[in-house]
Order: C-alpha cells, then sequence, then structure tokens
C-alpha cells in the first residue's frame, strides 16, 4: 500500500480508528492474530471500511498491522475486553450444559440449570450494545462447536440487516463482519448481492416503522412479542440449532427515561423482551442505577451481570445516526460499494468484510403500479395528538395499533416518498381465521419506497429491490422518507 504504515499492537491493545464521510481505509494484517469485534482478521487479507466507520482492531497476543490513513486513529491499552471473554466463556458453559441436557449425557443433576444462554443486552445510548452483542455472537460462532446463536435486533433505531424502522432476529453461523455502518452487523441475504454467498443470512423481521420507540410502544410491545414466539417456534423444532441461545440487542430508551410515562413504557419493553424471548441473563452496560434496577426486578429468578462500557464506543449524534438512516435505505435498494483508498493495488484485493468491495452493486427495480394493486396502512394516526390536546370530551376514534388504510389519491395522504414494508402473506388463507389487526403480526418480504404518484391515473411509481407485481399484496408505512441520493 502506497501512504501506508505499519504499527506493531502490543497484546491487549486495540487500534481504534473514525471515518469522515469521503474517506476510506484500508488494514491488512501482517503479522499475529487480531479480531475486529470478535472476527477474527485472516493475515495477509486486506480490509476495507468507509462510510463514517467507527471501529477497533483488537489483539490478545499482539500483532503488526499495515493501514493506510484514517481521518482520526489511536491506540489503547485499556480496554474491556477480558470482561467480556469471560461473559463469553460463562455463556459457552451454558450451551455445553444444554447441550449435554439435550443428548442425556450425561444427565443434569436435578438442581442444575440447563438451559442455553438466552441473553438481553441493556444500556444508555452510545454505550457499545450492539458492538457487545456482535462480540459475543462472533466468540459463540468461532467457538468451534458449529454454534449458530440467534442475534435479534429489537431497536428499530438501527437497521441491522435491513432498513431501519424494522426488529429482526437471525440466527448467526459465520462471524459478523464490520465495514460500513450502512451494514453494522454484516451484509445479509436481503441486502447483499445474489452472487455474493458467503453469507447467506435470511432475517425474520418485522416492520414498526419509526426510529423511536416512544412514538408507539404498544406496537413495540406487540411487535417485540411477535419476534419471540416466531423465534421460539423455531427452536422448538431445532434443538440443535436452540443450544447456541440468542442474544438480544436493544434500543437505549429501555435504559433511560425522560418522563414517568416513557419509564412505564421502558419496563413495559424490557418486560415483553423478557418473556418473549424467555431471557435468562440480563447484561447491564456501564449504567449503575439500571443495574440496580434490573437486580431488583428480575435478580431472584435469573442471572443480572454489569459489565463495563468501552472507552472506545463513539458518541453519535443526531445528525449522524440521520445519516445512516438514509445511507441504510439507499443501501438497501443499491448496495453499497467500497472504493479503496487512493493508492491501494489492485493486487491487495482488498474485500470489504470478506466480500468483494465493488462488487457490492445492486439495480433495483422502478414499476409503476396501479392505485388498487397494493393495499396500504398506516398504523394509528399519523401523528398522535397527546390526550391532553384534544378537545374537551373528545375522545381518540383511532387506537394507536388500528390499521387505518391510506388512500393515495388524498392530499396529504404523506405517501409520496414514503418507505414502506411489503408484508408476507397471511398464513391463514381461510377467511374465517382473518381479524382486523392481522397486519401487525406479519412479517416482512421486503420494503418498498414509493417515488411518484400520478393521482390523475390512479398509479404511482415504487422503487423495489426487485421486480415483480405487487397486485394483491399490503404494505405498511411508517414515518420514514425515502430521499434519493
Ligand atoms: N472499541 C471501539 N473502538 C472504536 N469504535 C467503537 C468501539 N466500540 C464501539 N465503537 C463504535 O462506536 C459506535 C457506537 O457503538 P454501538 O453501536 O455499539 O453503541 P450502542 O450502545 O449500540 O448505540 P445506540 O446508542 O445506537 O444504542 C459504533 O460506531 C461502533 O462501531
Amino acid at each position: 500500500m502506497s501512504h501506508s504504515k505499519e504499527w506493531v499492537l502490543e497484546p491487549e491493545t486495540e487500534y481504534r480508528f473514525e471515518l469522515d464521510p469521503g474517506n476510506s481505509l484500508a488494514i491488512k494484517l501482517v503479522r499475529g492474530h487480531a479480531e475486529i469485534f470478535g472476527a477474527e482478521l485472516a493475515e495477509g487479507k486486506t480490509y476495507l471500511f468507509a462510510y463514517e466507520c467507527k471501529a477497533a482492531v483488537f489483539t490478545y497476543q499482539g500483532c503488526t498491522i499495515e493501514m493506510s490513513t484514517a481521518s482520526t486513529e489511536y491506540v489503547s491499552e485499556e480496554t474491556p475486553m477480558y470482561p467480556y471473554a469471560n461473559v463469553h466463556l460463562a455463556l459457552e458453559k451454558m450451551r455445553v450444559r444444554a447441550q449435554r441436557a439435550q443428548h442425556g449425557s450425561p444427565a443434569p443433576g436435578p438442581d442444575e440449570d440447563a438451559e442455553p444462554p438466552r441473553v438481553l443486552v441493556l444500556g444508555p445510548e452510545n454505550a457499545g450494545k450492539t458492538t457487545v452483542c456482535k462480540i459475543l455472537v462472533n466468540y459463540a460462532v468461532r467457538a468451534g462447536q458449529d454454534w449458530a446463536p440467534v442475534y435479534v435486533n429489537v431497536d428499530p433505531g438501527e437497521g441491522g440487516w435491513t432498513v431501519p424502522g424494522s426488529i429482526s432476529a437471525t440466527s448467526v453461523s459465520a462471524p459478523l463482519t464490520t465495514a460500513s455502518p450502512a451494514n453494522p452487523l454484516g451484509s445479509a441475504a436481503t441486502s447483499a448481492p445474489s452472487t455474493l454467498t458467503s453469507n447467506a443470512l435470511l432475517p425474520l423481521v418485522y416492520w414498526y416503522g419509526h426510529a423511536e420507540t416512544k412514538r408507539n410502544p404498544l406496537l413495540m410491545d406487540r411487535l417485540i412479542r411477535n419476534l419471540g414466539e416466531n423465534v421460539n417456534e423455531r427452536h422448538d423444532v431445532d434443538l440443535e440449532g436452540r443450544v447456541a441461545g440468542l442474544i438480544v440487542d436493544t434500543p437505549s430508551s429501555f435504559a433511560s427515561s425522560s418522563s414517568t410515562s416513557n419509564a412505564d413504557h421502558r419496563h413495559m419493553l424490557i418486560k415483553a423482551c423478557v418473556d418473549a424471548f424467555r431471557i435468562n441473563v440480563i447484561l447491564v452496560l456501564g449504567h449503575e442505577k439500571l443495574n440496580v434496577e434490573m437486580q431488583r426486578t428480575y435478580g431472584n429468578r435469573m442471572t443480572v451481570v454489569k459489565i463495563p462500557k468501552s472507552g472506545g464506543v463513539v458518541e453519535l449524534d443526531a445528525h449522524y445516526r440521520h445519516r445512516i438512516h438514509t445511507q441504510q435505505l439507499h443501501t438497501y435498494m443499491y448496495g453499497q460499494p467500497i472504493h479503496p483508498p487512493p493508492g491501494l493495488p489492485a493486487s491487495a484485493n482488498a474485500t470489504a468484510g470478506g466480500e468483494s468491495a465493488l462488487e457490492a452493486h445492486l439495480s433495483p427495480s422502478s414499476s409503476v403500479i396501479s392505485f388498487s394493486d397494493l393495499t396500504i396502512y398506516r398504523i394509528g394516526e399519523q401523528s398522535m395528538a397527546p390526550s391532553s390536546a384534544l378537545p374537551i370530551g373528545a375522545t381518540r376514534t383511532v387506537s394507536e395499533m388500528q390499521p387505518v388504510q391510506v388512500d393515495p389519491a388524498a392530499p396529504g395522504s404523506g405517501l409520496l416518498n414514503a418507505v414502506l414494508a411489503l408484508l408476507a402473506p397471511p398464513q391463514h388463507p381461510d377467511e374465517a381465521e382473518r381479524y382486523d389487526e392481522e397486519v401487525l403480526d406479519l412479517q416482512v418480504a421486503g420494503f418498498l419506497a414509493v417515488t411518484n404518484i400520478d393521482v390523475a391515473r390512479k398509479r404511482m411509481t415504487v422503487l423495489s429491490p426487485s421486480p415483480g407485481s405487487f397486485a394483491g399484496r399490503t404494505a405498511i408505512m411508517g414515518s420514514f422518507e425515502w430521499t434519493e441520493q
């Protein structure tokens, strides 16, 4: 690499970097062993990072890395990687015990708890929750036992494998890579070009439609329970997969609240997770008050552990989060090629998290459909005035959970540039089993963006990852807007 430098990292240190918008970075492990959030780097291979990525290369034994220049970079000797590795070892013991019990050899003692680890990770904003979840999942995948733990993302502010506004779960059998914040958990089958088969994650997705849980906590509660039910159903039939357990990444709104009503909501949503995913371990990231609160509420029935926050976690502001949301939506449609830093020879064969960085191009299809093809709903009223703001004696006519059909021809429908979740067809073809709020319980099959509305001809243009008919399908809109970049 020209303009590159070599750094020797002492054992138990990490090289941290942050990239500005136009900056990309190439890192090669020259000697030794190193990992990025638990995913091992292969010696001699060049990895690319871009789009304001912030991450760290950690080494237990020491290593030499060669890299181009990042916008911000430094080496830290203080990391919480040992406590995290200890948590992993404890979870690993639970997996092994669960597997033994599963195989009946030797039978666990009467008091021995042989449940697989089902972990809820809680913490305030910028505590590094997603990073810890990634590290723990990656360590499990690397354990050499063929574990494929389920990664559950109930943070609608973070796109995970799909787009922001959704919550999802998938079982992970290969390390989750880091290259761009648009794919915080690496790429999945839904966002990666179909020619790339190395990462065949197929997430189970529900659409909440907003970035913030306080916008419609009741809907969040219901979707969390739906997701949990689905994961449990899979584990009930996949007993081998079940022993690897699951890890739930949560939004920061679960950890702190600005008002009493928000506090009620966050307790309700934590409880929804605990029930839905049959949680038996809670990890609290560097937050004393929350730790005490969780100990009091759940300490008698499960393990509640406080773990340290890493000093490397970057404070992400609202503008950054907004940019990443736009980027994630754009990446869902178009893919996200990463251009190597200038001077990197083609022979370096650089990859973004293992995939060829420049191939990551997708071509969505733009189609003109009739208004009558697609039935579109929004859940509850678009903007719910607080009850106190309603005229005296007035009651709400639309509840928070009621699907309200959107008329594309109506002025102010808000549909132009809206992001829509296309729902999977209902599981009960039998009309008698259909019910009003059924759309709340349907999984997401994909996402669309409405790019034009022609009221006169009763047609609209939608952008979607693949061509196909939408006739007879149902979609839900939320509050995310599509902007062409
Ligand atoms: N040790 C580290 N060195 C450098 N960057 C890091 C480190 N740990 C985490 N980061 C970065 O800090 C940012 C915030 O971390 P992360 O997303 O894990 O926090 P979070 O608690 O999940 O955030 P949120 O507030 O969105 O819930 C991410 O960009 C992540 O890649």
